[in-house]
């Protein structure tokens, strides 16, 4: 089985394209109203809180749950009734993992890679998310992240397309997160378009192209990590402390702030810090405060921080 992909994998186009999606289930309203677009090759995260709508929207991107209204096409289909060879060209990593079972890793990778034309050689998916040395241990003997990667491994096994991955590096420890974060530029260089939902933020920056925020079943922000909800034009803070009190500049040029500040020291300025907001403090402010997408105008204020 042939185990690269050619250049011509590279894909070209829009994977994903929704406009107006809706979806409640009784009197809750999951999905309000959700315009998106996708390119073909991109790394796409969904960022939101806990009941926001995410996992609602992917699974009606999958095809797994009934829209209210909306237009959607994947892939070039409408998933609400596409059929096997559609299904064939996606891979999905669901958000709750397989239950243990007496087989070995190798066997039901194996099965998985029977249902698609196109798939890896079991072993080499099974190398792939870091499983090798358990292709033959029972799947129920595997530690919570260990089963977190079969289940990946299941998600690539049929070499999707498009790769839904709904918190998949949950119960990963550190070093199986930034393994897991390789493969997935990997797959990305090898074409795969793949949508990604995540509470962490670390995760999101390190492999996103373009973000989306959703908030109570709504789109209140999207961008690339650098640029979401104005970050890169945020004041930056210089901290530092003087004569035993701490001081603090926002400012759009610390670099000039740092500058004047120099001369007014005999030698290092005492616990000098710049920080501009990060990612995930980016985000929690854009789903606690409506509207707080628009940008911050750069007007330069100094404290003194209580002791
Ligand atoms: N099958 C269902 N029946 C009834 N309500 C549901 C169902 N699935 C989801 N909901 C509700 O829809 C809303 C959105 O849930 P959803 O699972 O899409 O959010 P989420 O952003 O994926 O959350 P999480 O980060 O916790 O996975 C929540 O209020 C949830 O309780």
């Amino acid at each position: 089985m042939d185990t690269t992909y050619s250049a011509s994998s590279h894909r070209e186009g829009t994977a994903v394209s929704a406009r107006g999606l809706r979806k409640s289930y009784g009197s809750t309203t999951a999905v309000d109203g959700i315009d998106l677009d996708i390119s073909a090759g991109e790394v796409f995260a969904l960022l939101g809180p806990n009941g926001a709508g995410k996992s609602t929207a992917v699974e009606i991107l999958e095809g797994f749950r009934h829209r209210d209204a909306g237009e959607v096409h994947v892939l070039g289909a409408d998933p609400g009734t596409a059929g096997r060879s559609w299904r064939a060209r996606i891979g999905i990593v669901w958000q709750h993992r397989v239950e243990g079972s007496p087989l070995t890793p190798l066997d039901v990778v194996r099965h998985f890679a029977g249902y698609y034309p196109e798939s890896w050689a079991p072993e080499e998916v099974l190398e792939r998310v870091g499983l090798g040395d358990k292709a033959r241990a029972r799947v129920r003997s595997l530690s919570g992240g260990q089963s977190r990667r079969l289940d990946v491994a299941l998600g690539i096994v049929g070499r999707p397309e498009l790769l839904f991955l709904d918190e998949p590096t949950t119960g990963f420890d550190p070093e199986a997160r930034r393994r897991f974060w390789t493969l997935i530029r990997d797959l990305a260089g090898e074409g795969t378009t793949i949508v990604l939902t995540t509470h962490y933020l670390d995760e999101a920056e390190a492999l996103a192209d373009r973000v989306a925020v959703i908030s109570k079943g709504r789109i209140v922000a999207r961008g690339t990590p650098a640029t979401l909800g104005g970050r890169a034009e945020a004041l930056a803070t210089v901290s530092w402390t003087d004569d035993g009190h701490r001081q603090q500049i926002r400012t759009a040029e610390p670099t000039r702030v740092v500058a004047e500040l120099m001369p007014t020291f005999p030698g290092e300025i005492p616990e000098l810090s710049v920080h501009r907001p990060t990612l995930e403090e980016t985000y929690l402010r854009l789903i606690e405060e409506p509207g707080a997408d628009a940008q911050e105008s750069p007007a330069e204020s100094r404290e003194e921080l209580p002791t």
